[in-house]
């Protein structure tokens, strides 16, 4: 796991480098992408690159990690219209190219299995864009998750619902009790895997991920098994560090020519 820390400007321009890289390299790559405050700014600066310097995703494919059950297909904030709004329309990926899970589906276990079989059968995540909640969650695989899962339904935490409030006009009653999430093991599978945290708010679960015991009480310390993780953090989520100095002079003496 590498730990990158600085400003939040430069959080979001070293992840749109990684997916500029890999773009550049492979404009086929798959992209997974996630919703939530975090990759907002990536998103403006993927947006930047793409206006002002030729980044292109026309043929790139991409899958978010999660989705709300049971928002109607108008709802602004099912994740499928917030990732069209944040970035697919500022882009261009070409017409389909953007799954999400389908949080409306009457067969909510097909539409799952559906969901992990189009992931196969487009190769696979090449960069895998993360979050993390406070409780440590990834996509919303909350506290208690299996290490091991796939896309599945999962019931929020009230923690998770009063954090996202802010989307839903500040009443969390509004926030739905469920959603498809890409599972823990799935999410594993992407090859490069890119988290982004800001703020002091995500401080301890930073420092439970990268620090603490590989426990499903704090999900997003599953990624200590995974081979390729880089983990870029403002220095207010950095702040619970134990090596955040080590972290620091690692990245100082990093050879320019390792990249991300
Ligand atoms: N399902 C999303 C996650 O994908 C996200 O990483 C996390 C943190 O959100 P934010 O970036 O807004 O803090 O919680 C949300 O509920």
């Amino acid at each position: 796991m590498e730990v990158v820390i600085g400003s939040a400007a430069q959080v979001a321009r070293w992840a749109a480098d990684a997916v500029e890289a890999l773009l550049r390299a492979r404009p086929d790559a798959v992209l997974g992408l996630a919703t939530g405050s975090s990759p907002l700014a990536l998103y403006d600066e993927l947006a930047r690159r793409h206006a002002e310097a030729g980044l292109s995703f026309a043929r790139a494919r991409a899958f978010l990690l999660d989705e709300y059950v049971g928002l109607s297909p108008e709802h602004p904030e099912r994740y499928r219209a917030v990732i069209e709004r944040e970035l697919a329309s500022r882009v261009d990926f070409a017409e389909g190219a953007v799954h999400a899970p389908d949080g409306g589906a009457a067969d909510i276990a097909a539409a799952c299995a559906a969901y992990e079989a189009a992931i196969r059968e487009a190769g696979g995540v090449d960069l895998q864009i993360l979050g993390i909640g406070t409780d440590g969650h990834l996509a919303f695989n909350e506290p208690g998750s299996s290490l091991a899962s796939r896309t599945r339904i999962k019931t929020l935490t009230e923690q998770t619902r009063q954090d996202n409030a802010r989307f839903f006009d500040g009443d969390a009653d509004a926030v739905p009790r469920h959603v498809l999430t890409q599972g823990l093991g799935t999410i594993m599978e992407a090859r490069h895997l890119v988290l982004l945290a800001t703020g002091r708010a995500k401080a301890e679960a930073v420092h439970r991920m990268v620090e603490g015991g590989v426990s499903a009480m704090w999900p997003a310390s599953v990624l200590q098994l995974h081979p390729h993780v880089t983990v870029l953090l403002d220095d207010a989520a950095a702040s619970r560090l134990q090596l955040a100095d080590h972290f620091r002079q690692t990245w100082a003496h990093k050879p320019a020519w390792q990249g991300l």
